[in-house]
């Protein structure tokens, strides 16, 4: 890889790794600006193309360095909406040097202390966070990774109020390449050690090995987790303590230093500060859930502000994003006019995308009902004997499919909806009804629009949604399983130039929610949704060439092969406007499938990626 400059100007000069001048190019990698750095690396806002899509390139300060493979392997093990994403790998050579860089989604917002500061948050979203910040990690663990530098300098809150943990390089997992350390504990930052850890450190020297690691587990990151939400409610770290307190740091202790922190709150972090790792959460999901349940009940209480230095200010000292609604600021940290407008215009563009997504996300529920109930009008008038044969047809396909997912026929009044819908419900899982990755409250989606047990109100239940699909099904295809994907195909000129258009290249790739009528609940459980064959409506969870996040994606999946192949043909951006485009799922050998498929029941990651094509495969 060679260093060079984006234009015909000078080559710029490289002083430092830490300080790369705007426009040195990484590979394909123009560096925009630097974001900030850290002990290991410089992150730096990246495009590979100008006014492209933006990356964080994090560039190691030391050659070689471990920290980045690890990273990166730890990153790959991981697919959720809460853990920071990898987009790619690469080494810088210099000299006789090797610099190792990650590029990773550049996650707008800002650190969960700043984004504190500037907001006076309120027990709800307080919460919310840590339920998120623990379905994070609990991804994590489920995928035996550790992060072992849980903090809230390494957790990034984008707008919409999504968490987002960074910096994996002192993560832990099975396949992680060694990392050499004088001190043998694991890197990782001072007060956010277990004291565990801490106690093994002091006593590591006269009784461990020289080879010998502390034992570090869940436990410590779930320490590490209370530290950071502690210094969060009451902006100072727990007490250092190093021998089980009598009586222990009680919720009250917490609430004592601010009581507007409400008990369950200050009970979760209180659990998760425990001195014995034993008393502590008995894992990450099971605090989520918890948090997640008590949200669901969670009175005004919690809607108020956590830190009273927002009281009694005057009129003259209100700021424009008080008068708007956008909630108090600390003395002294009043935004000053010009980002506040920014501020407030980011949350009216928030309010504003709410809504559309609750009116869009309705409309699609209705249409692919209407259609699927009306169906063209061919089937509205078939003749009697053909519904009959339909109806027969149907009877035969149900019973074929309750037979391949080991139900047996006679059972079929009893079952509830959900269980004949294409996702596996929370029951299935082992988890409460109203569990869910992000608390209601600050999740962008409206419940109803995400839930698969709720009947809409235009289309009657799950069950008739099925029936109606698969009388459909029936008539038409005669039972005949899963459907042929059609041959390869150019991509219509007109086609080609909106996308042209729109600065989606070939080979270009988002990153997409597979199927928009089931819930998120990658993290909760096997990663699995399940799929069949027809119609999806996917949504892109970025910015892509001009097409802004939450674009929806239409078009059709084929599960009979070995991977999943889907096509899509037509997007439409939050604005309403339609656009002709080619687009595959995943890239051009299509999608895997995850274990436990079997034919007629496809279980799939609820992620993925679309690619643009100029012909479909
Ligand atoms: N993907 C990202 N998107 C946006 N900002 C990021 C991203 N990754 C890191 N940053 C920001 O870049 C800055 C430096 O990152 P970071 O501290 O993780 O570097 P580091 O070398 O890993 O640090 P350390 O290992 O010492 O914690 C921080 O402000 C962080 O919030």
């Amino acid at each position: 890889m060679r260093l060079e400059s984006t234009s015909s100007s000078p080559r710029p000069r490289v002083l430092s790794t830490q300080a790369l001048p705007v426009g040195t190019r990484l590979d394909r990698w123009s560096v925009a600006r630097r974001i900030g750095g850290g002990g290991n690396g410089t992150v730096y806002e990246v495009r590979s193309r100008p006014g492209g899509r933006s990356y964080a390139l994090k560039l190691a300060h030391a050659p070689s360095d471990l920290r980045f493979q690890r990273e990166a392997r730890a990153l790959r093990l991981l697919r959720h909406p809460g853990v920071v994403r990898l987009r790619a790998t690469g080494i810088w050579h210099t000299g006789t040097a090797a610099y190792p860089y990650l590029v990773l989604e550049y996650v707008r917002g800002s650190t969960l202390y700043d984004w504190s500061r500037a907001r006076n948050p309120t027990a709800r979203h307080v919460a919310s966070l840590l339920a998120q910040s623990a379905w994070a990690l609990d991804a994590a663990h489920r995928r035996r990774v550790l992060h072992r530098d849980f903090k809230g300098d390494n957790l990034r809150i984008r707008d919409d109020g999504r968490l987002v943990v960074l910096d994996w390089g002192a993560s832990w997992h099975p396949e992680a390449s060694p990392l050499t350390s004088a001190t043998r504990l694991p890197p990782g930052t001072g007060p956010y050690r277990s004291p565990q850890a801490l106690l093994w450190s002091m006593q590591a020297p006269r009784q461990a090995a020289p080879s010998e690691h502390y034992p570090y587990t869940v436990a410590d990151d779930l320490y590490a987790m209370g530290v950071t939400f502690h210094r969060l409610v009451v902006e100072q770290y727990p007490p250092l303590v190093l021998q089980e307190p009598r009586p222990p740091l009680a919720s009250a202790t917490l609430r004592v230093l601010n009581p507007r922190v409400p008990e369950p709150l200050a009970r979760w972090i209180g659990e998760l500060l425990a001195f014995t790792p034993e008393a502590r959460p008995a894992s990450a999901g099971s605090l989520a859930r918890d948090v997640h349940e008590a949200l669901a009940r969670a009175g005004p209480a919690w809607d108020a502000p956590l830190f009273d230095w927002y009281e009694g200010a005057s009129t003259a000292t209100r700021t424009t994003q008080e008068e708007n609604g956008g909630g108090a600021v600390a003395p002294g940290e009043e935004a000053a006019l010009h980002s506040a407008r920014p501020l407030r215009e980011s949350r009216v563009q928030l309010h504003r995308e709410k809504r559309w997504r609750r009116r869009r996300v309705r409309s699609e529920v209705e249409a692919q009902c209407t259609t699927e109930s009306a169906g063209p009008s061919a089937q509205r008038h078939v003749s009697r004997r053909i519904r009959i044969a339909g109806a027969l047809s149907l009877v035969v396909c149900i019973a074929g499919a309750l037979a391949q997912v080991g139900i047996p026929p006679g059972n079929t009044a009893a079952l509830p909806a959900q269980q004949l819908a294409r996702t596996e419900g929370p029951a299935d899982t082992g988890l409460p009804a109203t569990a869910h990755p992000f608390p209601i409250a600050e999740f962008p989606w409206p419940a109803d629009a995400m839930s698969t047990t709720e009947p809409h109100a235009r289309c009657a239940t799950r069950l008739h949604h099925y029936l109606l699909a698969a009388f459909s099904a029936a008539s038409l295809n005669a039972c005949s399983g899963p459907q042929v994907r059609p041959g390869p195909e150019k991509c219509p000129v007109e086609a080609l130039e909106s996308m042209r258009r729109l600065e989606l290249p070939i080979g270009v790739g988002g990153f997409i929610q597979l199927d928009l009528q089931q819930p998120d609940d990658s993290d909760q459980t096997n990663y699995s949704i399940v799929v069949s064959d027809g119609p999806i409506t996917s949504r892109l969870d970025e910015t892509l060439g001009h097409l802004p996040t939450n674009t929806l994606f239409y078009g059709r999946i084929w599960t009979g092969g070995e991977r999943i192949q889907g096509r899509y043909t037509r997007v439409r951006t939050p604005d309403g406007s339609e656009y002709p485009v080619c687009f595959v799922l995943g890239n051009a050998t299509g999608m895997p499938k995850d274990q436990g498929s079997r034919p007629g029941y496809t279980r799939v990651h609820p992620w993925s990626n679309a690619m643009a094509v100029d012909r479909f495969p």
